[in-house]
């Protein structure tokens, strides 16, 4: 069976971290979220792959190229303009052939395990079907009303309690929904919604089904949604590999993987889950706690400590630093005495809309120079390539190209 992955949207509310890349490019355990979903498949035998990009398609077509390093093949599909999910799934229109008795559809940016996907292999029937899990609050999604298995409505992103059976946005189709998509409607917001066509097909009397999972399923709907799912990724990973060298002195206690050629200097302490990627140089004296991720080419110095949080590749990380609950982009340089302050339950505004943040430092998106003993209060972020010079305290966001002197 063929599938079609979704990667073509840019994930505006994991903004700063999506302004240089799409939300499918976003890293849990070091490895982006849309490898996990193409590792997902590959364990069901799905080889076959049609992505779909648009925003920073560069970016994913240089990481996966043709899908063979992560033993599938990719075929690349433009979404030239994103207008919405059935007008994505029609671009694979014609890679989609009559002998393809059904397709599966997926999106690039839902954390899924393999056994997520073998629920529906293993269940699906009639015209179509629609993963589903349950869940309690289920605002920013659809949700199915259904008798007994068969689909009666979908319902998108509306207020209340209508149902508590949310549409993970995974189906498998006959070719057949290519006529259904060229019926729908264009919805209020402007856009060709797969549900517009899931609901057309109900309406013709053609049969939806809905398959329950309780395998993962998750969704990094904000930026800060991330250290859940990197969390839960370490929480579940087995056989980690530490490959670099650690010096005398350095104590690891649970589950830590460390990349080819990276260097553990003496003194350092390390609580895992804790994943370090490739050529890091981390010590002397610094402490990881549980559940963080560090990529490749990060230095980090002593007495600096990190607790779960993301750091992505190539960030120097000078000494006496405090990072809790943060992600950090790649290339960024914080100097000594960093400290990002962090608070629970946080009200952050994002376009104008308050969404609530469990306990969050700060996140920075990439390319940032920080000098010394700068104070980031909790839930300020900082966007692109802004400079902070020594002794400030940021109390606001910064955007890109920020200098604050
Ligand atoms: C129009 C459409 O396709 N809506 C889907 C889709 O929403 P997005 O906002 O496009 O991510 O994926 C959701 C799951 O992530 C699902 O609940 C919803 O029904």
């Amino acid at each position: 069976m063929k599938a079609i992955i979704l990667a073509a949207g840019e994930g505006l509310r994991c903004r700063p971290l999506t302004l240089t890349r799409s939300k499918v490019m976003l890293p849990v355990a070091n490895r982006p979220i849309l490898e996990h979903v193409i590792s997902s498949l590959e364990k069901n035998g799905i080889k076959e792959i049609i992505l779909i990009v648009g925003y920073e398609k560069e970016r994913i077509m240089n990481y996966f190229e043709d899908g063979l390093n992560f033993g599938v093949n990719i075929t690349y599909v433009e979404q030239k303009a994103q207008l919405g999910t059935a007008h994505a799934i029609e671009q694979a229109k014609k890679l989609i052939s009559p002998e393809d008795s059904e397709f599966l559809v997926l999106n690039g940016d839902n954390l899924v395990e393999s056994k997520t996907i073998a629920d529906l292999l293993n269940n699906y029937k009639g015209d179509a079907s629609l993963l589903t899990v349950r869940m309690e609050d289920t605002a920013g999604y659809g949700v199915v009303l259904k008798e007994n298995k068969r689909v009666t409505r979908i319902l998108e992103k509306r207020p209340g309690d209508l149902s508590h059976i949310v549409n993970t946005g995974i189906y498998i189709f006959t070719p057949q929904v290519f006529e259904t998509i060229e019926k729908t409607p264009i919805s209020e917001n402007g856009e060709y919604a797969i549900t517009d066509t899931l609901q057309l097909m109900i309406d013709e009397g053609k049969i939806v089904t809905s398959i329950p999972t309780e395998s993962k399923w998750l969704d990094a709907v904000h930026a800060w949604d991330l250290l859940k799912a990197n969390s839960t990724v370490l929480n579940s990973s087995r056989n980690l590999k530490q490959e670099g060298e650690l010096e005398e002195g350095v104590i690891i206690r649970g589950k830590v993987a460390i990349g080819k050629n990276s260097r553990i200097r003496a003194g350092t302490y390390i609580v895992g889950p804790v994943v370090i990627g490739e050529n890091c140089d981390i010590g002397p004296n610094v402490v990881i706690l549980p559940s963080t991720t560090i990529g490749d080419n990060v230095s980090i110095r002593s007495f600096t400590e990190i607790q779960n949080s993301i750091i992505m590749n190539d960030c120097r990380i000078s000494s006496h630093g405090q990072i809790s609950n943060c992600i950090i982009g790649s290339n960024n340089t914080l100097g000594p005495g960093f400290t990002a302050e962090e608070k629970e339950n946080l009200e952050i505004n994002i376009n104008c809309k308050i969404h609530s943040a469990p306990k969050l430092g700060t996140i920075f998106g990439d390319d940032n120079r920080i000098g010394g003993r700068v104070l980031v209060k909790a839930g300020v972020m900082i966007a692109v390539n802004c400079q902070v010079e020594s002794g400030n305290t940021i109390y606001r966001d910064l955007p890109r190209d920020s200098v604050v002197l």
